[in-house]
């Protein structure tokens, strides 16, 4: 769900009429897993993004993880740019293991709801350094 958001004048919105000053809540999860834009949309299929042209600007209404129009999320930029950073640095600092007798089918893909969504079971994971320690160390 995004934010609660407040319609500022009367309009209609896929048939339905909203009156000016009516709190409106964006659903967005249910939108990420409607059948009719996704396909297997219940599966982890992260693999469906590759190839694909889809904005995450919020001009792509199937697909809005910050939203879209005046309130969309600023940081918008940073995020991303945050989050591909320390991604490239786990992925070129650790190899990553399962722990033994776990592969990739028992981990849960469940998702713990809330302001932001978090799995619902830990993944256990095993990082191994690849690099010199002397890389590890803050000094
Ligand atoms: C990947 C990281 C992030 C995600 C997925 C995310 C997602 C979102 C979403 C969904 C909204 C609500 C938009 C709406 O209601 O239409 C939002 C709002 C907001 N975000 Fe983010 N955000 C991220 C990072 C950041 C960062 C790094 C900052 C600031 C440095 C930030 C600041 C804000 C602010 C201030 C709002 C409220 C905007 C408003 O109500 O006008 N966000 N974000």
């Amino acid at each position: 769900m995004l934010a609660p958001h407040c319609a500022i004048e009367d309009c209609n919105v896929a048939g339905y009429d909203i009156e000016k000053g009516t709190t409106v809540l964006v659903t967005v999860w249910t939108i990420g897993r409607y059948p009719k834009y996704w396909d297997r949309a219940e599966e982890f299929l992260p693999e469906r993004f590759l190839e694909k042209d889809i904005d995450m600007d919020g001009h792509n209404f199937s697909f809005l993880p910050f939203g879209s129009g005046r309130r969309r999320c600023p940081g918008y930029s940073l995020g991303l740019k945050v989050i591909r950073a320390t991604l490239a640095n786990m992925l070129h600092g650790f190899i990553w293991k399962l722990p033994q007798g776990m592969n990739t089918e028992s981990i849960s893909v469940e998702e713990h709801y809330g302001l932001t969504t978090h799995p619902k079971f830990p993944v256990p994971v095993i990082l191994e350094p690849r690099l010199s320690s002397h890389l590890y160390s803050p000094k």
